[in-house]
């Protein structure tokens, strides 16, 4: 399962509480997504002069990217507080009348996983959205009436793993659309080095790059893997992290020096010698795997696809030229004569 992956990118309990520690607080600490850092920095700014509450900000992007993070550095840098809570736990349209009717003017209400607010709900957020205006009925049958409720002026921030899930209305009212980008392995770098620095873990920067590399663009994996090199570290190398010791652990837990895990292996060798390097349907796969097509479509395809091993495509998954060469294998020769550029359509 997904959860007890070391370069799994949902949160562990263990990662919960090690995050509350080094999360970012400011901006300034949120390295890399530099597009993202400077849009945000200057709205901050302008809602601050304007002495009113922020446009709503819908963030996307794959797990541990830092969606929950860049929404307590907003609340944070505005100066206001953040309330939390997610689409699934908001069952009724009441959950939410009590949530926004408690916020203070400029307040940040964060709604993690926010495509899977129930219809009903949402239908009640939009005009709280637009106009900050509650609409809600009460009562039942011929009893009930709906009420209007006025509400503080407040800054909805929504989270999402993919913008495709959102209702196109709910999307349309978020005046800020930020989408986090897989991070650079020099980003990372700096990542782990600021997370060791807090933990107090002696590592070198050729030892934070080796963590990096293999943190497939995802923060909270470049901190998981930190924890587990530091244990390694520290029995077996006197505490400190350099590249040897880096890459020692990670062949202990089993992470390739592409970030790749059994799963992603298990993945590439199935597609290809199954079949035939594909096109295969993602819920053929999923079902050889014995995972969630959700758990392989959102958590292990999108790395892999970024990074050119994999490729989505109208009749279904392939591997590429890369794939083949990275699992030791010879490339197909339809392939092999079409360079590495992927697949034959
Ligand atoms: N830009 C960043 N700079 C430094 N550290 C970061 C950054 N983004 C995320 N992190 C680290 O990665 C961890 C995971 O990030 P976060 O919880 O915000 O991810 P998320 O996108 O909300 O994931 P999920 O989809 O699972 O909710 C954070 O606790 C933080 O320590
Ligand atoms: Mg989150």
């Amino acid at each position: 399962m997904e959860q007890q992956r070391i370069i799994g990118a949902a949160a562990t309990r263990e990662d919960e509480a090690i995050e509350a520690s080094i999360r970012p607080k400011r901006l300034d600490e949120y390295l890399g997504q530099e597009p993202v850092r400077e849009q945000m920095a200057l709205y901050i700014e302008a809602a601050r002069h304007r002495g009113e509450a922020l446009d709503h900000v819908l963030i996307f992007g794959p797990p541990g990217l830092g969606k929950t993070t860049l929404s307590h550095v907003i609340a944070n840098e505005l100066g206001v507080s953040l309330r939390i809570t997610s689409g699934p736990v908001i069952e009724k349209a009441g959950d939410l009348a009590a949530l926004l009717t408690n916020l203070q003017p400029h307040d940040v209400l964060f709604i993690d996983e926010i495509h899977r607010l129930s219809p009903v709900v949402e239908e009640v957020l939009y005009p709280a959205m637009e106009d900050f205006q509650l609409d809600i009925m009460i009562g039942e049958g011929p009893a009930a009436r709906s009420i209007k409720i006025d509400l503080p002026p407040f800054t909805l921030i929504g989270a999402t793993t993919r913008a495709g899930l959102l209702t196109a209305p709910l999307r349309d009212r978020f005046g800020i659309v930020q989408r986090l980008e897989f991070y650079s392995a020099a980003e990372l770098t700096r990542i782990v080095r600021r997370a060791a620095a807090i933990l107090g873990v002696d590592c070198a920067e050729e030892g934070a790059a080796e963590i990096a590399r293999r943190s497939r663009g995802t923060p909270r994996i470049a901190n998981r893997l930190l924890r587990r090199v530091r244990d390694y570290a520290q029995v077996r190398a006197g505490g400190r992290i350099d590249r040897d010791v880096a890459d020692a652990a990670m062949k202990m837990l089993k992470v390739d020096p592409e970030g790749f895990d059994e799963l992603d292996r298990r993945l590439l060798n199935l597609i290809i010698e199954n079949f035939d390097g594909g096109p295969v349907g993602v819920d053929s796969l999923a079902a050889a795997l014995s995972e969630e097509r959700g758990t392989l479509e959102d958590v292990i395809e999108p790395y892999l696809i970024q990074q050119g091993f994999l490729v989505r495509t109208a009749r279904g998954r392939m591997a590429t030229v890369k794939a083949w060469r990275h699992l030791g294998l010879k490339p197909r020769r339809d392939q092999e004569l079409a360079g590495d550029t992927g697949p034959l359509f």
